[in-house]
């Protein structure tokens, strides 16, 4: 099937000279849930806010529902709902107004039943008539995903979602993203938040430093980030690992004092009883050990690590 959003070899380099993006090639499927993940600065609004035209690329294409986002801007556009992470609306005009503004915008002709079931799905209904001034900031959310839903797009952006709203939007949400995929609607969401991909995403994209760096399936990204690690601090430290240990994912900190011990979490076993006997049998005594999982920077700087050790 042909993708629904193809990206092919994209950069964008401000006028800073900043390059956010160095060639950037990515897929879309039809109807999938996919998850931009990266950390600060990475470059993900950079990518949505080219796709959906708001930022101009330095080079390359993309193709949304097979339109040209330059030469055939109006058609590709019209395919598009952008969820960005701030409100710039006229504050003073009515939820309704604004809904149908905004469809209008996009060419649409008038369907009144369609934007309330928008409203009612976005518990906006009763709110209909209210300044977006007067909303709470959660409210205000909710508006700007029915602006974004008011012509029925095929293909939906998110810009961090749940970042800073309560945990009644985020719940109707993740509900609304997976009414919508239902509906065969593709969403495409970038977040800071691994539990928020892992809930809702069928794919995972990871973004670093303007690379994409890794595109896979959750569950098998999942099972790659599943690693836990257990932390001994030593007795005396040591000079260097035992030769008898040097098979096992083992880490000797620098100072000596500490070794950690990496493992996977869905393996079916751990190996920390063998490890510890190990250790006893080699004379290496610890007074203290602890656990820990291996947290979102330490997953990223793994999976960058791993993309590049394949790449070479
Ligand atoms: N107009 C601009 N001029 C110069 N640099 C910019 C501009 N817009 C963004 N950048 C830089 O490009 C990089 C990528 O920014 P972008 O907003 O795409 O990242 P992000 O992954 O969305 O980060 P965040 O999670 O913080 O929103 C950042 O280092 C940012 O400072």
């Amino acid at each position: 099937m042909q993708p629904v959003v193809s990206v092919q070899n994209l950069t964008k380099t401000y006028a800073s000279g900043f390059r956010a993006l160095k060639g950037i090639d990515l897929d879309i499927r039809r109807g999938e849930i996919f998850a931009l993940l990266g950390p600060n600065g990475a470059g993900k609004t950079t990518l949505i806010s080219i796709i959906c035209g708001i930022v101009n690329a330095t080079s390359g294409t993309v193709l949304a529902d097979g339109h040209d986002i330059v030469r055939e801007f109006r058609a590709a556009r019209s395919k598009i709902g952008l969820v960005p992470q701030e409100l710039s609306t006229d504050a003073f005009e009515s939820v309704w107004a604004t809904v149908r503004f905004s469809r209008g915008l996009f060419g649409k002709a008038p369907d009144d039943a369609y934007l309330e079931q928008v409203l009612r799905d976005l518990s906006l209904w009763d709110k209909r008539d209210s300044k977006i001034l007067a909303l709470s900031g959660g409210m205000k959310r909710r508006v700007l995903i029915a602006k974004a839903l008011s012509h029925e797009p095929t293909i939906l952006f998110l810009d961090e979602p749940t970042a800073g709203v309560d945990v009644e939007l985020r719940h109707d949400m993740w509900q609304m993203v997976h009414r919508l995929r239902e509906r065969g609607v593709t969403i495409i969401l970038t977040t800071h938040y691994i539990e928020e991909a892992e809930e809702m995403a069928d794919r995972i994209g990871v973004i670093n430093k303007g690379e994409l760096v890794l595109v896979e399936d959750k569950a098998e990204l999942m099972r790659k980030l599943g690693k836990k690690q257990l932390v001994l601090t030593l007795q005396e430290p040591l000079g260097s690992l035992p030769v008898a240990l040097r098979g096992l994912p083992l880490e000797l900190s620098p100072d000596g004092t500490a070794l950690t011990y990496t493992y996977d979490v869905q393996g079916e076993r751990t190996g920390i009883a063998t490890l510890l006997r190990q250790l006893a049998d080699h004379g290496v005594d610890f007074k203290d050990l602890h656990s820990s999982e291996s947290s979102l920077e330490e997953i990223f700087v793994s999976l960058v690590r791993t993309a590049r050790e394949e790449a070479a």
